[in-house]
């Protein structure tokens, strides 16, 4: 698998409460956090969209937006279904839109597991991370009625997918950005401009 058999996708179709605003454009050493993610996730996919269902403005003067097929924010898997429904590739790789440090090597590692898998999603030493995943198209239907049953939980969709976790050493890499605060510590740790 190449780069070019991947659509990067960003998850930015949440509510964003503890934030108080869409976290997807808040701006955080110098660039929106979005901005942050796509220059990360560029290398690593042939192309990009952004699954929001707001801002679509913003995010479009950049990317194609996607929202959610799925009615009253379903959570991060309704985004992760728009987001394979949408793609011109058998792969796509999901990153939340709040995740800015994720590992540079994050489709690398995910592309040498994903051989025998149609999904592999990523943990640490210390929790699992299923919103950072590869997916392949060909799990849409039983996304579709996992999500039609009112079920919700990502990891657990994932087990019953039987997705390949892939292990990560830097638990700081994963760091998630909820609120102000977590904004302003990761802008004074590790969101410093180089
Ligand atoms: N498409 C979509 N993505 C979601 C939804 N809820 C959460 N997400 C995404 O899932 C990831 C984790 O989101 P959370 O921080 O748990 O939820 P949030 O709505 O963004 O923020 P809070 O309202 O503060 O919980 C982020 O990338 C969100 O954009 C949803 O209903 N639809």
């Amino acid at each position: 698998m190449s780069t070019d058999d991947i659509t990067g996708v960003i998850l930015a179709g949440g509510r964003s409460t503890r934030m108080g605003q869409d976290k997807g454009v808040i701006s955080a050493a110098g660039k929106m956090l979005f901005e942050h993610i796509a220059d990360r996730l560029r290398p690593m996919v042939g192309e990009i969209l952004i699954n929001s269902n707001q801002n679509a403005s913003i995010y479009g003067q950049h990317f194609n937006v996607v929202p959610d097929i799925t009615q009253d924010y379903a959570g991060p898997l309704a985004g992760m279904l728009a987001g394979l429904k949408a793609i011109n590739t058998e792969w796509a790789l999901f990153v939340p839109c709040d995740v800015p440090s994720f590992p540079l090597d994050l489709a690398k590692q995910f592309v040498a597991h994903s051989s025998q898998h149609s999904a592999v999603y990523a943990r640490d030493a210390l929790r699992d991370h299923p919103t950072l995943c590869l997916l392949s198209k060909n799990i849409i239907p039983e996304l579709e009625s996992y999500l039609a049953q009112g079920e919700r939980k990502v990891m657990i969709f994932l087990k019953q997918i039987n997705a390949l976790p892939v292990e990560f050493n830097d638990p700081q890499a994963f760091a998630n950005l909820n609120t102000p605060a977590d904004v302003a510590l990761w802008e004074k740790t590790l969101g410093q401009p180089s």
